[in-house]
């Protein structure tokens, strides 16, 4: 039978399958080879003298470490419109991270209630040309949720973003559990640094949804040739620079940057370049 692990607790795993969720052990051959069963799996269960196995891990479309999740296929990127202030870098960062590692971007702009309308038509402009789904939310209320419900549908999907944005707050509510309190000590302890937390998935009808906020910070780098290929606004432009192989810098006919201003945004575009210099420079000191 095919199921997906929502849960793991010391050696059994939970799949949910067509026909409820089971408990199951991994098969010895997982860990003689090495092989860690990750929540998010997809696995081939079955039926042994000893009870239910897990016999078969379907390849992964993904791999996180923070959380330790497979084929998270969806990230709500859930920054605050203010009360912390946007931090425009670390946003377009995660962007650059989660397209990496193949998983598909939602902008949250949360706490609608203490930004003007001309500021959220900004960022619609901000953004432009990416394609990135953007919702404007009040996650306290409730207010603008039907749609990120809606959205979670036959996904995986990981809620990430710094401190403070409303991670806690919006969880509790897409999940429906409202005890769990936020921004205060009671949930900080969850996921203190010095806990291991094993993650859950929690099932919303046609989606799971993990059940602790991912990573709200992150390290990793790469060849500044290769940044280009994690800004899906400058795909279609494919091909039409004068230069084979132009990073959409500084060469002449650059088709990417002629766009800059019309259908790709000055200000994705300017952070392009600055981390792409920021590689050049990161990537020349390790000689
Ligand atoms: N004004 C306003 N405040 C909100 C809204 N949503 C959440 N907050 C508040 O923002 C603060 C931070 O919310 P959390 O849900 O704890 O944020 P978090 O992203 O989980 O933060 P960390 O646990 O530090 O990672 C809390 O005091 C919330 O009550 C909103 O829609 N509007
Ligand atoms: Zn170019």
């Amino acid at each position: 039978m095919e199921g997906i692990i929502i849960k793991g607790i010391a050696g059994f795993y939970y799949v949910r399958t067509s026909e409820g969720v089971l408990e199951c052990k991994a098969r010895g051959i997982f860990r003689k080879n090495n092989i860690t069963p990750m929540v998010g799996d997809r696995v081939t269960v079955i039926a042994t003298p000893e009870g239910n196995t897990l016999d078969k891990i379907h390849e992964r479309s993904s791999e996180l470490m923070r959380p330790f999740v497979a084929n998270i296929s969806q990230a709500y990127v859930v920054f605050a419109l203010r009360n912390p202030d946007i931090n425009v870098e670390l946003l377009n960062k995660f962007l650059v991270y989660l397209e990496m590692k193949h998983i598909e971007p939602v902008l949250v702009f949360n706490k609608s209630d203490l930004a003007t309308e001309e500021e959220m038509t900004n960022i619609r402009e901000d953004f432009k040309g990416t394609g990135y789904p953007i919702y404007f939310i009040e996650a306290k209320s409730g207010l603008g949720l039907d749609d990120l419900y809606a959205q979670l549908r036959n996904h995986i999907t990981v809620l990430c973003g710094p401190s403070g944005a409303g991670k806690s707050t919006l969880l509790n509510k897409l999940s429906g559990n409202e005890t769990m309190e936020t921004g205060d000590i009671s949930v900080r302890l969850n996921r203190g640094k010095h806990t291991t937390r094993h993650s859950e998935l929690i099932e919303i009808n046609d989606a799971l949804l993990v059940d602790t906020p991912g990573f709200s910070t992150m390290d990793f780098t790469m060849e500044a040739e290769e940044l280009k290929n994690y800004f899906p606004e400058f795909y279609e432009y494919e091909g039409e620079c004068r230069f084979n192989g132009c990073n959409h810098n500084r060469e002449p006919g650059c088709r990417v940057k002629a766009e800059v201003g019309k259908t790709i945004s000055e200000a994705r575009y300017n952070y392009y370049v600055k981390y792409y210099n920021e590689l050049v420079e990161e990537n020349k000191r390790k000689w």
